[in-house]
Parts: structure tokens; C-alpha cells; sequence
């Protein structure tokens, strides 16, 4: 099936033009200007962006957590991404200590399976490092084509793997081509701030905040960029929260450490406040790293402004209030970490980042998909509007107005974080790879369409040209 777009303002992270696109078996074939190759379908995209379909790098679907599971799965989860503009997500694959790292893919494969709508990649958990998790990472990378590997510094006793598991985990990244992937809080000392917090009485979501202070992730994040530099290797902090994080990270990078950062649209919107909300809704926003106190906002709009950090993630993992949240309804520790911003991290960024002068509408395209591309090797097959990419299109009106609502949102979740707030633009037609997903704000995809990515090795010339776009 050929299909042609007409009339489309073409946004890429460097340039903004208008012509029209001709696709042909999933693939951008010609771009340019008053094309006349013969199409199955016209579609006219008159007054609206054509963007590259947007490239989550951090999701946890269908992943347990704290005695439950995520509400949305893969086919919920990707079907709510792509109402939102997003045609790839990257998910994180979970192992459990003494398993072959294969065993947890193969987990993850079954999850997914049958289930995605858009496409698909994973990021792999390294919870421990011995000679039998060594062997078997050059065949991950090879076979698997996953080129990037996590480390949890935090979550103590459950997730948390030592510095030593960090260090040699860098060393073989860097040896084989992977990127490393950092979750950096300080599991010990929030052990300790938990332990003693209840200890008092001190039960409620605030404390989930209070417990886990900002100093606890900037040691973390200067940590692992030193062990980072040390290693000659290369790392990507995900989900920073906080001034300290964001600039241990320009630190490092003023080194010349291939440090990458990505922080999340609920950092950039909302503050430790919405934890006292009454009647435990402070629950809604328990995150880990948690919410700070709103003058970090600023500091991670800064950041993103001037490139010290690369990339937008929505850390989806979502649990419905009702009946997940209100596990820890006498005690914030059993509140599930995490929530529902799959759908709309690419419309938030969107009205709150271009429509209000924060970022360029190019830094906005590279936030949201080119440059977790390039980072996590998918550039060029995904990641931009160009001749031989997939056709992961998204036709966007940049001033439709509209409501966020757990009343109308996608996600199999039962509140919005978001709740109330008004954005400007939306994704109203939705292409995978040459096919529309969402046409006209209806749901037009299948599960199973979405394939799973295997993904190039990190590639750090492309990155490092990709430094700085304005
Ligand atoms: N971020 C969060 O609170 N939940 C998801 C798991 C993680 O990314 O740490
Ligand atoms: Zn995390
Ligand atoms: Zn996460």
C-alpha cells in the first residue's frame, strides 16, 4: 500500500519545511515538494507538523512491583503511547539474581508477543555481575539486539545492585559497544531515612519525599559519572529529578564524560506539594526519584534548554489508585513507585516546552525522538523524517486544544496525574511504519502489528555530533 502525505509542515530536530511524503512498504520513499508518484491514498495534512513518530526510552509494562503489576501491559500501554505520538518504546526487561539474563528476555519476549501496536525494544536489568552474566552479555548484544543495560542504585534488597556491579558493568559496556543506564539514588542512605521515618509514625505519601532527598540522588548521579570517567565509558541517568542530579551531570560532562541525561515530564510539572494532597491522593504522585520542590522545575527547563540534558522519558508504570496505591495506605513504603504518562509525554513537552518559548519546536523533535535514536541505536531507521527511515509519522495539530483526563485518556489506569490541565496540540493521525495506528483520533492499529527492534551498539561519534541543536 503507497500513501502519500500532502501538504504537511515536515519537523525534524533540525529543520522545518513544507512537502509531501511518499511511503511505500513502510518506508519513507521521496520527500519533496509537489510529488506526483502514483498512491493507494492521498492524505491531505494540510496546517499540520509532520514529526517523527516519538521513541519513549523508558517504560516498565506489564512489570511487577512491590506485590502487584502495572496496570497497562503491552497492548494497553502501547496502544495509550500511540494515541500520544509515539511510535517506539524501549522497555526495561527485569532479571532476577542466579537467572540467565536470556531467561528474563525470553519473559519479556512473552509479554510483549502479540500484544504491542507500535514497535518495540529492550533495555536490560544487570542486577549482578559474575563470570556467567559476563559470558552471556556479547550474545545479548549480538543476537538480542539489546545495547543498553541498567543498574539500579536504589531500591535496596530488591533491585539495588553495588558499585562494583556498576563499575564492571561500565567496563563491559564500553568493551562491547552498550550504553549504561543509571538509576541513581542512594538505595543505603534511603534505608536508613525510611527505617527511622517510621520508626516516628511518619506513614503518609510526603514521607515518601522526605526519605529520599535530593542529595540522596545528586551523591548517586556524581558517583556513577566518576565511575563512568573512570572507566572510559558511557552512562544515561534516567529520570532526573533535581538541581543536584542535573548538575553533577554538567559536571561531568564539562569533563568530557559521555554522561546523557533524561528527565520526565512530572519533574518538569509537578512538585513535592502534590504528595500532601489529602485523602492519601498524594499517593497518585509517588515516583521514584520523587517530586521536588518546584523550584528545580527551572533548573531541569534550563537543562534541557541548553543540553546538559537530552532527553524526555515518560518512566511509565503505571498502578490504578484504586486497589494498587492504597496498598500502602497506613505505610508510603508500600505505595507502588511510579505512574501513567505514556500518552502524554509528547503533548505535554509540546505545549508546555514549544507553545510556551522554553525549548525550539527542534529541540522539542530531538528531546522526544531523534536523539534517544541516536543514543540507543534505532538512528536512522527511526528517530527523523527522511528517505529510507520507517514511516513513523506523526500528522499533528499544533493548536487543538484539550483536557487532560483519566476520563478520556487510553492508559488502563483509573486517575491522571494531569488531571484538569489544558494542553495545546495534539496527535490527530498516527503511522507505524507506514500504517495509521490512530487516524483521526480513533484507534486503527493491532496488536501484534508492533515489531520488536533489535538495536545498532552505542555509537559515540553519533551522539557527540548530535551535542548541541538549537
Ligand atoms: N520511577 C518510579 O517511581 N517507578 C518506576 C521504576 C523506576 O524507574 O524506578
Ligand atoms: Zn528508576
Ligand atoms: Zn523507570
Amino acid at each position: 500500500m503507497k500513501k502519500m502525505i500532502k501538504n504537511g509542515v515536515i519537523v525534524t530536530a533540525t529543520d522545518q519545511y513544507e512537502a509531501d511524503v511518499f511511503i511505500e512498504k513502510g518506508k519513507i520513499a521521496k520527500i519533496g515538494a509537489h510529488l506526483d508518484d502514483a498512491a493507494d491514498e492521498v492524505i491531505d495534512a494540510k496546517g499540520a507538523f509532520l514529526f517523527p513518530g516519538g521513541i519513549d526510552p523508558h517504560t516498565h509494562l506489564d512489570m511487577p512491583f512491590g506485590g502487584t503489576v502495572t496496570a497497562d501491559d503491552f497492548e494497553t500501554g502501547t496502544i495509550a503511547a500511540a494515541f500520544g505520538g509515539t511510535t517506539t518504546v524501549i522497555d526495561f526487561c527485569l532479571t532476577n539474581k542466579g537467572e540467565p539474563l536470556q531467561g528474563a528476555i525470553n519473559t519479556w519476549h512473552e509479554k510483549s508477543k502479540d500484544k504491542a501496536v507500535i514497535d518495540y525494544g529492550f533495555h536490560l536489568m544487570i542486577g549482578e555481575v559474575n563470570d556467567d552474566v559476563l559470558a552471556e552479555i556479547p550474545d545479548v548484544i549480538e543476537k538480542e539486539g539489546i545495547t543498553s543495560f541498567k543498574v539500579f542504585m536504589a531500591y535496596k534488597n530488591v533491585f539495588q545492585a553495588d558499585d562494583a556491579t556498576l563499575f564492571r558493568t561500565l567496563l563491559t559496556a564500553k568493551e562491547h559497544g552498550a550504553l549504561v543506564m543509571v538509576h541513581a539514588e542512594n538505595g543505603d542512605v534511603i534505608d536508613y531515612l525510611v527505617t527511622d521515618a517510621l520508626q516516628k509514625g511518619h506513614t503518609d505519601p510526603i514521607y515518601h519525599a522526605l526519605t529520599r532527598p535530593p542529595e540522596v540522588e545528586g551523591e548517586a548521579t556524581g558517583r556513577a559519572a566518576a565511575l563512568t570517567g573512570l572507566a572510559n565509558s558511557q552512562l544515561y541517568v534516567v529520570h532526573v529529578s533535581c538541581a543536584e542530579a542535573a548538575n553533577k551531570i554538567a559536571e561531568a560532562r564539562q569533563k568530557g564524560f559521555q554522561v546523557w541525561g533524561e528527565t520526565c515530564p512530572q519533574y518538569l510539572l509537578l512538585d513535592q506539594n502534590d504528595l500532601e494532597k489529602p485523602n492519601f491522593e498524594g499517593a497518585k504522585y509517588v515516583w521514584s526519584p520523587p517530586l521536588r520542590e518546584k523550584w528545580n522545575q527551572d533548573v531541569l527547563w534550563d537543562a534541557l534548554k541548553n543540553g546538559q540534558l537530552q532527553t524526555i522519558g515518560s518512566d511509565q508504570c503505571s498502578f490504578n489508585f484504586n486497589g494498587q496505591k492504597d496498598l500502602g495506605k497506613d505505610d508510603f513504603t508500600k505505595i507502588p513507585n511510579g505512574g501513567p504518562i505514556i500518552e502524554d509525554r509528547f503533548s505535554l513537552l509540546f505545549s508546555e516546552g514549544v507553545k510556551k518559548g522554553r525549548i525550539s519546536i527542534h529541540q522539542f523533535v530531538d528531546l522526544v525522538s531523534t536523539r534517544s535514536a541516536k543514543l540507543f541505536g534505532l538512528f536512522p531507521q527511526k528517530g527523523t523524517i527522511a528517505v529510507g527511515s520507517d514511516a513513523d509519522i506523526v500528522i499533528f495539530d499544533p493548536d487543538k486544544e484539550r483536557t487532560i483526563s483519566a476520563e478520556t485518556h487510553h492508559m488502563n489506569v483509573d486517575y491522571s496525574a494531569f488531571e484538569g490541565m489544558k494542553v495545546t496540540g495534539e496527535p490527530v493521525s498516527v503511522l507505524s511504519r507506514g500504517e495509521f495506528v490512530i487516524r483521526d483520533r480513533e484507534f486503527t492499529g493491532k496488536p501484534g502489528s508492533g515489531q520488536y527492534i533489535k538495536r545498532s551498539r552505542y555509537n559515540s561519534t553519533q551522539t557527540r555530533q548530535a551535542i548541541t541543536v538549537q
